[in-house]
């Protein structure tokens, strides 16, 4: 099980604060989801959390520990396992959908037995197992954020960072990406979903609000 907990953690940009310094722990094995309107801070808050804001883009305030270690840049956050599926699916649109799974976990010494034997299951965890040898560009938008989840699944994340992942999809896709992301939960992993959908928020541990970047805990794990 790993924690995740973030500190006094705030976001500006400029004179713009996108994210109120606050603080938010997620237990492994639970999920939470992030709420509020366009531009309330939910990706902001997700960036912050992976370490993946860059000091020339953004200043952020606070510390991110996951298991009570520190992480003080993106690549300390992905040797401790944190995983983000940013809003925009971060996939290559000339790679196919297999080879978007795979060749993260080749880059990461995964050997290409297990690598395969990953992308295979995954893919048909997302319900894409005809779709593996597609172009990213040849996926609806729904599709491609099914890959992006495969792909994140596929990394064993000790923490996900989800951003609006199932906005795309249809009410079946929706049940099944969320189930997904339960069950990684279940493995252990801390997940966090930040959605528009109060469906989908509906089905989580706890909801933290944001609005104009200040949080409420709506419903508390
Ligand atoms: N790189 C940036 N530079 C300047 N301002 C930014 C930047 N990224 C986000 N913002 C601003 O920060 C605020 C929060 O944006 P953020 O994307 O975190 O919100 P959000 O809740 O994820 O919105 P949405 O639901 O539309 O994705 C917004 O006012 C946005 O315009």
């Amino acid at each position: 099980m790993s924690d995740l907990v973030g500190t006094g953690l705030g976001v500006t940009y400029g004179d713009l604060v996108a994210v109120r310094p606050l603080d938010l722990r997620v237990p492994g094995g639970r999920m939470v989801a992030v709420t509020g309107p366009s531009g309330a801070g939910k990706s902001s808050l997700l960036w912050a959390l992976a370490c993946a804001l860059r000091p020339a883009v953004a200043d952020v305030t606070g510390t991110v520990e996951v298991d009570g270690q520190g992480l003080w840049d993106r690549e300390d956050a992905a040797r401790a396992g944190v995983v983000l599926v940013p809003q925009r699916n971060g996939l290559s649109a000339s790679l196919s959908a297999e080879e978007s799974i795979l060749v993260p976990l080749l880059a990461l010494g995964v050997g290409a037995g297990e690598a395969s034997a990953r992308v295979e299951a995954e893919l048909g965890r997302v319900g894409l197992s005809e779709f593996g040898r597609h172009l990213v560009d040849q996926l609806s938008g729904g599709q491609q954020q099914r890959v992006a989840l495969a792909r994140a699944f596929a990394l064993r994340p000790r923490v996900l960072l989800a951003d609006e992942s199932t906005s795309d999809l249809d009410a079946g896709n929706r049940e099944l990406m969320i189930a997904a992301l339960r069950e990684e939960a279940a493995r252990g992993a801390a997940v966090v979903l930040a959605t528009h959908d109060p469906e989908a928020a509906a089905q989580t541990d706890a909801v933290l609000a944001l609005d104009e970047g200040a949080a409420t805990w709506v419903r508390e794990a």
